[in-house]
């Protein structure tokens, strides 16, 4: 079977008061069905946008150059046009941004969020409908009251709450590619953690694959298939997660690997020193049979 995703030569560059600079040069990276893929890299790699080209949020414009192919679900999308491209956002493909706050807006009740994104599915959808559905999906996610909810705004719910209606409403149409950067991490880190166990719980249980971008490699460990390591907008490793993990090949790999404070230490900038050695060719690990 095909891949869900697939990117190839995927390359990203901004023309500027000081000329072009490229910042993704050729990315290939894939995802199969219910796979769980991390992009991982320190700030300023190239993880953010690589998931906004896929999303369709950054195209090709005056300022913007987008070159390569993005096939998802076995479409082109990258020469679809802007309109049947935007419906497959909140549909078959959804993110989850690291602050629930940025996505949910603060004018409108969670219940009618919710309509909203399930109308994008299906424009007819009863009120009734949305609701009884909305309702099971804020269950799965642990939600004690969904009627409260439903009718609360987001102002009303704390941090952690809010997560999880965000969680919820990007898989509330069974989607079958989730982007999530760096999920929780604007929350602190009880919150991460648990938001990392509800999306490994929701995905297995609803066989979505998943793009999770991080620079947090004990999440990217605990949670993904497949690896793949970025450096300044080039893919320099990548594997199955044991496979990376036991056996980094890249130099750049290992210095992120080492960088990582032992013990808990969250918070400590995981950027390791700059060498030469990270611009050496690409290692590819072997897939798991
Ligand atoms: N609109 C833009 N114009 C010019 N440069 C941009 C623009 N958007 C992103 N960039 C540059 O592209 C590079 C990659 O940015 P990106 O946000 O993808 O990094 P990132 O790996 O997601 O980092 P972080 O973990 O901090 O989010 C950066 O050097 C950034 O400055």
């Amino acid at each position: 079977m095909t891949d869900l995703l697939d990117i190839r030569g995927l390359t990203l560059g901004f023309r500027g008061l000081n000329g072009y600079t490229e910042v993704l040069h050729g990315i290939d990276l894939s995802i199969a069905r219910g796979e769980r893929v991390a992009l991982v890299g320190e700030s300023g790699s190239g993880k953010s946008v690589t998931a906004r080209i896929i999303l369709g949020l950054l195209q090709e414009t005056r300022t913007a150059r987008v070159a390569g192919r993005v096939n998802f679900d076995g479409r082109d999308i990258s020469s679809m046009r802007a309109r049947p491209r935007a419906a497959l956002r909140g549909t078959d493909m959804s993110m989850i941004f690291q602050d629930p706050t940025s996505s949910l807006n603060p004018t409108f009740t969670i219940g009618r969020q919710f309509a909203e994104v399930m109308r994008r599915r299906e424009a007819g959808l009863s009120q009734k409908a949305c609701e009884a559905r909305a309702t099971a999906m804020l269950e799965e996610v642990s939600i004690p009251d969904p009627a409260r909810v439903l009718s609360a705004y987001p102002f009303q719910l704390s941090g952690g709450m809010n997560q999880r209606v965000m969680i919820a409403m990007a898989l509330v149409n069974n989607p079958k590619l989730l982007l999530a950067d760096e999920p929780g991490t604007a929350l602190d880190v009880s919150v991460q953690a648990q938001t990392l166990t509800l999306m490994q719980d929701l995905v297995a249980r609803h066989n979505t694959a998943v793009l999770l971008i991080s620079h947090n490699l004990g999440v990217v460990r605990e949670f993904a298939d497949r690896v793949y390591v970025i450096y300044r907008g080039r893919i320099v490793e990548t594997g199955p997660t044991a496979a990376i993990f036991d056996r980094p090949g890249h130099a750049y790999t290992r210095a992120l690997m080492a960088a990582v404070p032992r013990i808990t230490g969250a918070g400590l900038p995981e950027v390791p020193e700059v060498s030469d050695d990270f611009l050496a060719p690409m290692v590819t690990h072997p897939e798991a049979t």
